[in-house]
């Protein structure tokens, strides 16, 4: 069983990484795990930053290779809003719940053609003598007038994939993990592992 650290405090992501990492025989380990303490400052104004910001500090205070992934939602009718302030939508003390009222609320009086919206992931690889790389996913999909399905977090809930005909929170673990930005990033990511992470055991 390898560990592969994953800079992020958020459960959720988490538990995809942990979705997407186990076929592998990869435990994932996240901040909770090696530096609960190390709260990175999301400075950035685009996701390639962030994710960036949050891998080289983790990985140099650690000292070894490190996956960040910074994440978000694009809404068209919102000029590419929430973005990189996905997480902090609904401003302090944020929720997943308060954050879709927001959403809900912003998109309120937009006509069910013109809610196309795509998560967009960036993850960052950085470590002791490597230059960092970035590995990038989307997933189209559709804004919902309401919530659906228990699943994942975040939007997922009001996230209508098409080709699933569900919400992303009506998808299995393994079948948002077929579908997501995520997924995506990861299996670009993917092609460099044996080199970055070594031979998987
Ligand atoms: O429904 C969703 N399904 C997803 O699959 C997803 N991926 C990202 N998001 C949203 O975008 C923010 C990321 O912001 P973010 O990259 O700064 O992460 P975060 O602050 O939550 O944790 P950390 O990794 O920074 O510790 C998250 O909080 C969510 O609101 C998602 N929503
Ligand atoms: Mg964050």
């Amino acid at each position: 069983m390898k560990d592969v650290i994953i800079a992020t405090k958020n459960r959720g992501k988490a538990k995809d990484f942990e979705t997407l990492l186990a076929p592998y025989g990869i435990r994932v380990l996240t901040l909770h795990d090696v530096a609960e303490d190390l709260d990175v400052e999301e400075t950035g104004d685009t996701f390639h930053e962030n994710a960036r910001l949050k891998a080289e500090t983790v990985a140099e205070r650690l000292g070894k290779i490190v996956i960040a992934d910074d994440s978000g939602l694009a809404v068209d009718a919102l000029g590419g809003r929430p973005g990189v302030y996905s997480a902090r939508f609904s401003g302090e003390g944020a929720t997943d719940e308060k954050n879709i009222e927001k959403l809900l609320g912003e998109l309120k009086d937009v006509g069910d053609e013109d809610r196309t919206a795509r998560f967009i992931c960036v993850l960052a690889v950085a470590g002791p003598g490597l230059q960092t790389r970035y590995y990038e996913g989307t997933c189209e999909g559709r804004i919902m007038r309401t919530p659906a399905g228990e699943n994942g977090f975040g939007y997922d809930p009001v996230f209508y994939v098409p080709n699933e005909e569900r919400t992303m929170a009506q998808l299995t673990p393994e079948e948002k993990a077929a579908v997501s930005h995520r997924g995506e990033a990861i299996r670009r990511l993917e092609e460099d592992a044996g080199e970055l992470f070594g031979a998987a055991d």
